[in-house]
């Protein structure tokens, strides 16, 4: 059992878009997102080796999966969140509707037991997943930094 939450996203067109942030750069606090965008585009992700943005183009009937951080944590690193960012578009406006697949508020998330047995250190501690939420959402996105809260 988990928790959801929806978003509808609305870019308004922006004739300065060199002046404007869609959405800043950063990973969500999800364990997956589900994400259905229009034919607009304008999501980019970012490799975790590489320092170039890849654009996430559109394809119709297509919903993007992104891993969260919560599913980072949980997997002890396995699985990393994606960071993203979403550019403003000079000429159309733009919906997104993603849809957070989280752990409930009341659950205490850090690595499985499962994935630690053999030998593995854990590298992220046991937080209360409401907790991880408000750090979350009590700073501006910037990035990954949200995780490191949940660091041994
Ligand atoms: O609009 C998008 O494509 C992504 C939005 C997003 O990253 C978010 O709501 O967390
Ligand atoms: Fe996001």
């Amino acid at each position: 059992m988990g928790s959801m939450r929806t978003n509808l996203n609305y870019y308004p067109k922006c004739p300065n878009t060199e002046l404007t942030v869609g959405v800043g750069r950063h990973s969500d606090a999800s364990t997956l997102t589900i994400l259905l965008q229009d034919e607009i585009g304008g999501l980019f992700v970012r490799g975790n080796d590489g320092d170039n943005w890849i654009h996430v183009p559109p394809i119709k009937g297509s919903l993007v999966i992104n891993v969260g951080d919560a599913l980072q944590i949980i997997s002890n690193g396995k699985y990393r969140s994606v960071k993203h960012r979403v550019v403003a578009n000079g000429s159309k406006n733009r919906i997104s509707v993603p849809i957070f697949v989280n752990p409930r508020p009341i659950d205490m998330i850090g690595p499985f037991p499962e994935l630690i047995e053999n030998g593995e250190k854990p590298i992220y501690k046991q937080v209360l997943y409401s907790d991880y939420v408000k750090h979350f959402f009590c700073k501006a996105h910037d990035g990954k930094k949200t995780v490191v809260f949940a660091e041994l």
